[in-house]
């Protein structure tokens, strides 16, 4: 039996060995995994999600997500260990084991597998485990290391969980699916890098090639501008061709759009301004998460006044008192 479990014997022991499991999924990374399965659940049903298929497929996701986070932590505990950041984990202070780790990250990938295959599909239970093997084997494996488009590529493991949710409640993959797939695949690197350029001292201390550290801010800074501009029509498709989400989506988009463009600009003005990155990077959150909810939102909405996507600008016109 693994030491830490033997001696965590008190229930101040029992709280703290949690907290260190806890630590080890990431959990404030993967609440934002779940807003975009849940997102991409609402849209996928036509606003009529089910609730028990919203449950089990969050619980199974944030499964899923635990486990790469802690696959992660567990390969990449020498750099942790260095970086200023990451140094207080579990896993480079010694506070969990290597083994431990590797055996949570097995079990939580088995129960994120065996929901999904049980309660929504064969599909979507693959998809989650392909979303555990890009993270693992294609950004913390072959890419981080190794290559300053690292989470370009890598990205591409943050933006299954909304195929996830799409597959859980209709089985396949939509060209809407693949849309949202491609606006979290395009948010990554406007996400990522001004994090990155808060911080690439500690990145340059452990020789992970960010693209800050190795072609600078004002690179970086142009970089992140033209993902940033690639992204608000990106946004925008899932309205047309698509169809699937209405204007309502569509104002908030762009104005979301707008505020993001504007500081990521901002950003390439001064690219060595600590606070315009910082706010860049909490920008992009907030982005995320109002744009899952407007698009949850609208499709609701929508629903809820027996309306379609392609409709509803010509009814609501119609309404107005002046038409
Ligand atoms: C390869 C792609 C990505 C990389 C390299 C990356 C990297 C990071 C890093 C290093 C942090 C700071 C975490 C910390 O301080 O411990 C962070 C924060 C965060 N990331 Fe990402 N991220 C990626 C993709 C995503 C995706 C796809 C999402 C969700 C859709 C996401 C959501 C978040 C959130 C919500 C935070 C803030 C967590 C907090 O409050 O500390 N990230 N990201
Ligand atoms: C469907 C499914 C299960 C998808 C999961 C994909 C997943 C967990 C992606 C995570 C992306 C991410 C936050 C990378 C940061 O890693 P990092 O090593 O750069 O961060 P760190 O320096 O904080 O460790």
């Amino acid at each position: 039996m693994p030491e830490t479990i033997l001696t965590a014997t008190t229930p101040r022991a029992w709280q703290s060995l949690l907290a260190d499991y806890w630590q080890l999924t990431k959990p404030r990374l993967i609440l934002l995994f779940l807003i975009t399965t849940a997102a991409a659940m609402v849209v996928a049903s036509e606003g009529t999600v089910s609730p028990w298929l919203l449950l089990v497929t969050l619980l199974s996701g944030a499964c899923a997500a635990g486990a790469a986070n802690t696959i992660n932590c567990l390969y990449d505990r020498d750099i942790d260990a260095i970086m200023e950041r990451t140094r207080h984990r579990p896993l480079p202070s010694g506070r969990v084991s290597p083994l431990e780790a590797l055996l949570f990250a097995l079990t939580l990938a088995a129960i994120a597998f065996i929901l999904l295959a049980v309660f929504a599909n064969l599909l979507s239970a693959c998809l989650a485990m392909a979303g555990i093997a890009v993270y693992v084997g294609v950004y913390t494996h072959w890419l981080k290391r190794s290559s300053p488009q690292n989470i370009v590529i890598g990205g591409a493991a943050g933006a299954i969980p909304p195929l996830v949710g799409w597959a859980a409640v209709t089985g396949e993959l939509s060209w809407a699916a693949w849309v949202l797939f491609a606006i979290i695949f395009i948010w990554t690197p406007p996400h990522f890098w001004p994090l990155a350029m808060l911080i690439q001292d500690d990145y340059a201390r452990v020789n992970v090639p960010m693209l800050p550290v190795v072609d600078g801010d004002a690179t970086t800074a142009r970089q992140i501008f033209l993902y940033t501009l690639a992204l608000v029509p990106t946004s925008l498709l899932l309205i047309y061709p698509c169809g699937v989400v209405g204007w309502g989506y569509g104002l908030a988009a762009i104005a979301l759009g707008g505020g993001f463009l504007y500081r990521a600009w901002h950003l390439t003005q001064v690219p060595s301004d600590k606070e315009r990155a910082r706010s860049l990077f909490k920008f992009s959150i907030l982005y995320m998460m109002l744009l899952c909810g407007a698009m949850a939102l609208d499709r609701m909405l929508l629903a809820q006044l027996d309306l379609s996507p392609a409709t509803e600008l010509q009814t609501l016109t119609c309404l107005l008192p002046w038409s």
